[in-house]
C-alpha cells in the first residue's frame, strides 16, 4: 500500500539521522523536504528564528499547537533546560503516530508530552489534566483560523501570565489576518514581526512574536 508523506519523512529520519542526536533529526527532515518533497515543517530558516526566541525565553513550560511530524517540537525540546515541560497538541492521529517515533529517534520522548485532540477542547483542560499553571512560551502552528480564538481561550483559562510569549508561524502564508490584527492592535500585547520565507521556498512568510502584558 502507498506510504504517506509523514511515513516517508520518518523513513528519512531513520535512514539519515543518528539516534539520540536531535540536530541530526532536524537536518535529516530539512534535507528530505528540501530535496525530495515539500512538507509543512516550520523549516530551517524560520527554525533559526524559533531557536533564538526559545533560547531568549528559556521557558520552563511550553505549549505547541500543531505537532505534525514533530520537527518544531524536536527543535524546541532540544533547547529546553533539564526539568522543562513541553506539551504539544495534535489533531490528526496519523501525524501523532509518526511524531512519537521522531521524538524517540531524537531521544527526547521524556521532555515531550504529545496530546491528541482539538485545541479548543484541550486548552480548557490544561490546568486540571496536565498540572499546568501558565505557559512561558506558546508556539502556534495549527489551523490558522484557530490562532485568535485559541489565544482568547488561553487568556480566559488563565494560562498566560505577564511576560508569556506567543510565537505564531505562517502569519503571512497561509496567513492569520484576524490574529495579526488582534495582537498588533491590542494594548495587552507587544508584537514583533520576524520576516522570513515559507519553509523550503522563496515565498514570503514570517513569525509573529507577541508578549502578553497581563
Ligand atoms: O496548515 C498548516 N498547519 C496546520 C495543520 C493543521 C494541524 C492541526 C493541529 C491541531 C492541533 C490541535 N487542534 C487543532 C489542530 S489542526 C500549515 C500549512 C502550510 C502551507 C503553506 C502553503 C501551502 F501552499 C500549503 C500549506 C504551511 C505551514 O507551515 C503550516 O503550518
Ligand atoms: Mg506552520
Amino acid at each position: 500500500t502507498q506510504s504517506t508523506r509523514p511515513q516517508r519523512i520518518l523513513g528519512a529520519v531513520q535512514r539519515n539521522a543518528t539516534r539520540g542526536d536531535p540536530r541530526s533529526v532536524v537536518r535529516a527532515i530539512d534535507q528530505y523536504c528540501r530535496n525530495q518533497e515539500w512538507a509543512m515543517n516550520v523549516g530551517d530558516e524560520k527554525g533559526c528564528i524559533l531557536d533564538s526566541v526559545v533560547s531568549e525565553v528559556n521557558p520552563a513550560t511550553v505549549l505547541e499547537l500543531g505537532t505534525y511530524c514533530g520537527y518544531s517540537t524536536v527543535r524546541i525540546a532540544s533547547l529546553l533546560p533539564p526539568h522543562a515541560k513541553l506539551i504539544t497538541l495534535e489533531f490528526n492521529p496519523e501525524f501523532a503516530v509518526i511524531a512519537r517515533q521522531v521524538f524517540a529517534w531524537a531521544g527526547l520522548e521524556d521532555k515531550i508530552q504529545l496530546v491528541e485532540g482539538a485545541s479548543g477542547d484541550l486548552i480548557p483542560k490544561m490546568k486540571e489534566q496536565f498540572g499546568v499553571e501558565t505557559f512561558d512560551l506558546v508556539f502556534l502552528d495549527h489551523w490558522k483560523d484557530r490562532y485568535l480564538p485559541d489565544t482568547k481561550l488561553m487568556e480566559e483559562c488563565g494560562l498566560l501570565r505577564k511576560g508569556s510569549v506567543l510565537l505564531a508561524d505562517n502569519v503571512i502564508c497561509p496567513g492569520a489576518p484576524e490574529y495579526l490584527e488582534f495582537v498588533r492592535s491590542s494594548p495587552r500585547y507587544e508584537s514583533q514581526y520576524f520576516k522570513s520565507h515559507l519553509e523550503y521556498t522563496k515565498v514570503e512568510d514570517g513569525l509573529e512574536k507577541s508578549v502578553f502584558l497581563g
